[in-house]
């Protein structure tokens, strides 16, 4: 078998007396998208948080493709190649799109070797066009992100993750906010960058998990509630119980009836 991307080891991680993540031990294959979902609560955002360094565990290891990652600080693990978007969108919007792209890849370079500052900006150029294909941006190249639609500056903000060529790809509710259309072309454009990168997507749009997923882990209060295929998921007795009676997520039901 290969080596997982992501592997954790009795991850925990204890708010006083609450326990957000339990115990958790997870891997996640290489080469797959691979969606965790759960009601509200349920840990997922934490297991981001402590996966990307931004909170440390209070019990547990973490591995990235073999390498224990535990403890380290979020600039290293970023470093290592794991990027991720926050649900709390962070785009300059003075700034046009090219330009957001254009200092997030050059404060990146800046810090790894600020005397190569100028000889990179060649290199920047194409990076930033290439990102703008891969996110269906181009067009937009010279508006300011201000101007943007929420889909387009979600999908900008995956193009900021994306711009330093991370080998993971964390994306939190990439398609909150976003309308039916704009969440279809999001989907489609994260498919495609499946196809040369890891990713892990939190997601609450039932629709689109199932679209998407090749693998789905179920949180609930922190632990692993089901895992497998959205077949199985949809299929698990437990995950229906665990989603009936919150009104907010009768979709799940609905949408793993067309699984
Ligand atoms: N910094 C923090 N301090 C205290 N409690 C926290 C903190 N961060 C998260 N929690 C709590 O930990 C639990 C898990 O939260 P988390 O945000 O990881 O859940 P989630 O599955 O991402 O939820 P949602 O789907 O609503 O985003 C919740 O009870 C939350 O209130």
């Amino acid at each position: 078998m290969s080596e997982p991307v992501l592997r954790t080891e009795n991850l925990a991680k204890r708010f006083g007396g609450l326990t957000a993540v339990d115990n958790l031990s997870i891997a996640i294959p290489p080469g797959r998208i691979h969606a965790i979902i759960g009601p509200n609560g349920a840990g997922k955002t934490t297991f981001f948080n402590l996966v990307t360094g931004m909170l440390s565990p209070t019990s547990g290891r973490i591995f990235f493709r073999g390498h224990d990652i535990t403890g380290l600080r979020p600039h290293a693990i970023s470093r290592l190649g794991i990027k991720r978007t926050l649900q709390v969108k962070s785009v300059f919007p003075e700034l046009s799109v090219a330009d957001n792209l254009w200092v997030t890849r050059q404060a990146r370079s800046r810090f790894l070797n600020p005397f190569r500052a100028a000889a990179s900006d060649k290199e920047t150029r194409l990076r930033v066009e290439q990102t703008l294909e891969q996110t269906g941006l181009s067009a937009l190249a010279a508006r300011s992100a201000g101007t943007l639609s929420y889909g387009d500056v979600a999908m900008l903000e995956i193009g900021m993750a994306m711009i330093s060529e991370p080998s993971l790809l964390l994306l939190d509710e990439p398609t909150c906010g976003m309308s039916p259309a704009e969440t279809s072309r999001a989907v489609a454009k994260i498919r495609d960058l499946a196809r040369t990168i890891d990713i892990v997507i939190i997601e609450h749009d039932m629709d689109v998990v199932f679209g998407i997923a090749d693998d789905i882990t179920v949180l609930a209060q922190g632990a692993i509630l089901a895992s497998g295929n959205p077949a199985q998921i949809a299929g698990d007795e437990r995950v229906r119980e665990a989603y009936l009676g919150r009104p907010e997520d009768e979709d799940f039901v609905e949408e793993a009836a067309h699984a």
